[in-house]
């Protein structure tokens, strides 16, 4: 952790021998960047969102709406960044969001960004819809902390083999998806006729697993390679979940389970109710409903409702440290990011998310100390005003 704390120093001196660092530290920038690195389709498919992109636009404005007022001579010489969340000791209070087909952005793939998460020592949250397997993230990801995010499917024995795998591969905390039982309408995708999952890609965890080729007669070959696609799509999500299942999860998952997609406090509750440990409050980066309120903006309200009986963590569209400081104050326990992690997969594979992330960390680590805080559980509403 230390040299994360320390990764604006390395630039700095870095900087004194005139040595630039081959991706900018400014990581708004990296999407115009990756834009060039990648084919339209694929850069289309993690830049976008749902139909107007309002709710996308909308998750960086509800940043902008607030502003960090510094507080001076606080003796801030030593900081403690570190947490535990979802029984994981975490040395910043950052994960890599689930992203599903990481393969269309970098050969490696989920096996490049597990190392990277893994040198950082920040949780890896590991996607169903990966395009390698649960086995093979968890041996590249290896000591490292990971954690399974469950894309739930209609076949229930399908589900637990799924939770079998993880439990088994070391992952530690479940994460289930909740507002992505189908695909939104994204104009981007559909407008390139791109859903990599009916050319086969991301589909790693379903062609792999015994009750899935079970199910379509034998091992995903040429000969049932179509009809294995068309199942995938039938089972992918199911839209008759209510909140009585989630004793099912209960039953067939034994560690801390946090629920994906919440943005009503009604549901925050529901949630502690089912004796869930945690919540993500989330609007998928935007890419679910267009229209929908900004998911900075239904923290609080999640936060006032769950008060201590579950960990509430944040994601969509953390972009700068600043941005990691503001979700803590308003109450994230930690937050996820997404888009800025994959942008530095395209463009420097394992290298680049790990850049990604200690930029990450470096600016936290230094909004923290200039504006008064030693540690990130000192972080509240005081140290923000609104624009
Ligand atoms: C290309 C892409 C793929 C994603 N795939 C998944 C997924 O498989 N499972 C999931 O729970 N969320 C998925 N998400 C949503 C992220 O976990 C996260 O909620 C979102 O990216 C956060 O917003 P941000 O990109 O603004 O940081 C995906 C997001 C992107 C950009
Ligand atoms: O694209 C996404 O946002 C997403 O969550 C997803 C859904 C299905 C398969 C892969 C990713």
């Amino acid at each position: 952790m230390s040299s994360l704390a320390d990764f604006q120093n390395e630039i700095y001196l870095r900087g004194l021998g005139d040595v630039v660092p081959e991706l900018p530290t400014d990581l708004t920038r990296l999407e115009a960047l990756a834009e060039r690195r990648l084919s339209a389709a694929a850069f289309g498919y993690v830049a976008g969102a749902a139909g107007s992109e309002a709710t996308a636009r909308a998750n960086r404005e509800a940043f902008d709406r607030w502003r960090i007022v510094p507080r001076m001579l606080r003796d801030v010489a030593a900081r403690d960044l570190s947490v535990r969340v979802l029984g994981t000791p975490m040395p910043a209070p950052v994960a890599l969001a689930p992203v599903g087909v990481q393969s269309i952005f970098h050969p490696d793939g989920e096996r490049a960004a597990a190392r990277a998460a893994a040198a950082t020592g920040l949780p890896y949250v590991l996607s169903t819809a990966s395009s390698f397997s649960i086995e093979e993230v968890a041996q590249a990801n290896g000591d490292g902390p990971r954690w399974y995010q469950l894309y739930w499917p209609k076949d229930r024995e399908l589900a637990v083999s799924f939770l079998e795998r993880a439990a088994a591969a070391g992952y530690t905390a479940l994460v289930v998806t909740l507002d992505t039982f189908a695909l939104a309408w994204r104009p981007r995708d559909l407008d390139q006729a791109y859903l990599p999952f009916l050319r086969g890609i991301g589909v790693a965890n379903y062609f792999s697993d015994p009750v899935f080729q079970k199910a379509v007669g034998g091992p995903v070959t040429e000969a049932n390679r179509d009809a294995a696609i068309l199942h995938w799509a039938a089972n992918f999500g199911n839209p008759s979940l209510t909140w009585d299942d989630l004793v099912f999860l209960r039953e067939h998952w034994h560690g801390p389970i946090a629920l994906k997609g919440i943005q009503h406090p009604d549901d925050a509750r529901r949630a502690v109710d089912a004796g869930m440990d945690g919540v993500i409050v989330s609007n998928h980066g935007g890419r679910q409903i267009d229209g929908a309120v900004a998911s900075l903006d239904a923290l609080p309200p999640v936060v006032e409702a769950v008060r201590d009986q579950a960990e509430v963590l944040f994601d969509s569209g953390v972009r700068t440290g600043g941005d990691i400081a503001k979700a803590l104050a308003l109450g994230a326990k930690a937050v996820l990011v997404g888009r800025p992690f994959v942008y530095g997969l395209a463009l420097g594979g394992e290298a680049g998310v790990t850049h990604v992330l200690r930029c990450l960390l470096a600016e936290l680590d230094l909004t923290l100390m200039l504006s008064g805080h030693a540690r990130v559980a000192d972080l509240g509403p005081a140290l923000l005003v609104s624009a």
